[in-house]
């Protein structure tokens, strides 16, 4: 099996593409891949660290207003195309599978082109730009809220959930907070915002720091890369305690969510589905500066069963936030059941269920 796979921009497209190829691994030792992704996005650090063989096209994304930077865009994504086709056909794959992300736009238009299988999966309830463009040119759609079911071609729907889902199920963990000076028999509240940290989410973890100190339980304040120094500037004459860790990023996030007590973060796709397949409780502060609010609805779907508390964006400050993670962190009953929320609502076996997919559509 050859798999070419493609996908970018931000964490939330990459995990799933990389959880894919561990299982196709897993299934097939032999098997080659090949990722291609953007020169700037995520992916041309984490793809390559984790040794996958990885090529990058240089792309953009549209500005929603009229302006000439769209006429670059439209520039690069030929010139893309271009690129592209020239990799597949060095390559050969098998089939040709898009996670979301500009990039992705390029590559499988490129393989649709010429006559190779492709898969695109949409982690979303409101489907994204790149996808609603590549629906009509692919063979088979792999998603995970049925809200997307209505947006995309019928016949080409497949429900699979989430790959990076199994990735966090399926993971043995020998992860111990003592790798950051914590302790283990402690509880622990992990706090980020996506993969690229959010800024309000910062705000209101470093107004809440003081509080933090003096509580019993442990805090892991994952700031994003680009905003860590941001962060530690804005603290620099704030004391924080032992039990506050603060990071710039967590490179085995599989690793370390099963240890993780409780979760304050935004509501990507990406994370929810690893949430849920670990049955984390949550407290969810869906971005209100995604397309057509979809952060909202995929933590409506957590917070309905009982899963995940919300904070809106607009009402969360150093406060709103203690207050919500005291409920959750002093009360281990609540946790519990919020968790077996969670966990009812994960789908572990999702890479396999996208695999069997991309296996069917490999011509003999
Ligand atoms: C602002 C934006 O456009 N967000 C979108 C983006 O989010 P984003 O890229 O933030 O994606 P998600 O929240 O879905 O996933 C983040 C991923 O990064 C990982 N992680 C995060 C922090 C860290 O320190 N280490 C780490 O490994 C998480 O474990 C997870 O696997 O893609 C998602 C999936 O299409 C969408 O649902 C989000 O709306």
């Amino acid at each position: 099996m050859r798999l070419m796979v493609s996908g970018g921009g931000t964490g939330g497209h990459i995990y799933p593409a990389l959880a894919l190829i561990k299982a196709l691994k897993k299934r097939d030792p032999d098997a080659e891949v090949m990722y291609v992704g953007s020169e700037r996005g995520l992916e041309s650090t984490i793809v390559p660290a984790k040794g996958i063989p990885f090529k990058s096209t240089r792309i953009q994304g549209f500005k929603r207003s009229l302006s000439l930077e769209n006429f670059k865009t439209i520039y690069l994504f030929l010139k893309s195309v271009h690129e592209t086709k020239k990799m597949i056909k060095e390559f050969k794959p098998d089939v040709v599978v898009g996670t979301g992300g500009y990039v992705s736009g390029a590559v499988v238009y490129a393989a649709a082109h010429l006559h190779v299988p492709t898969l695109i999966h949409e982690q979303n309830s409101v489907v994204g730009i790149t996808n609603r463009f590549l629906s009509r040119y692919v063979d088979r759609i792999a998603y995970v809220f049925d809200a997307a079911l209505d947006q995309l071609p019928a016949n080409k729907m497949v429900k699979t959930g989430n790959p990076r889902a199994q990735e966090a199920a399926e993971v043995v963990s020998h992860f111990s907070w003592q790798t950051y000076q914590l302790k283990d028999d402690v509880p622990t509240l992990l706090i980020f915002g996506g993969s690229q940290g959010a800024p309000k989410i910062n705000l209101a973890t470093i107004a809440a720091i003081p509080e933090f100190n003096q509580r019993d339980y442990q805090v892991v304040f994952v700031t994003g890369q680009k905003r860590y120094d941001n962060v530690m500037d804005r603290l620099k004459d704030v004391t924080v305690a032992e039990n506050v860790v603060i990071k710039p990023y967590i490179s085995n996030m599989p690793e370390v969510l099963p240890k993780v007590a409780a979760i304050v973060g935004r509501a990507g796709a990406t994370s929810i589905a690893e949430i849920t397949a670990d049955g984390i409780p949550s407290i969810l502060i869906p971005s209100p500066y995604v397309t057509a609010d979809h952060q909202t609805k995929n933590a409506q779907s957590l917070a309905t069963v009982g899963a995940a508390e919300i904070i809106k964006e607009a009402d969360l400050t150093g406060e709103t936030l203690i207050a919500k993670a005291d409920q959750l962190m002093n009360d281990d009953a609540l946790r519990q059941d919020m968790a077996a929320a969670s966990k009812q609502l994960g789908v572990p076996d999702a890479a396999d269920r996208v695999l069997d997919v991309v296996l069917s559509l490999k011509k003999d």
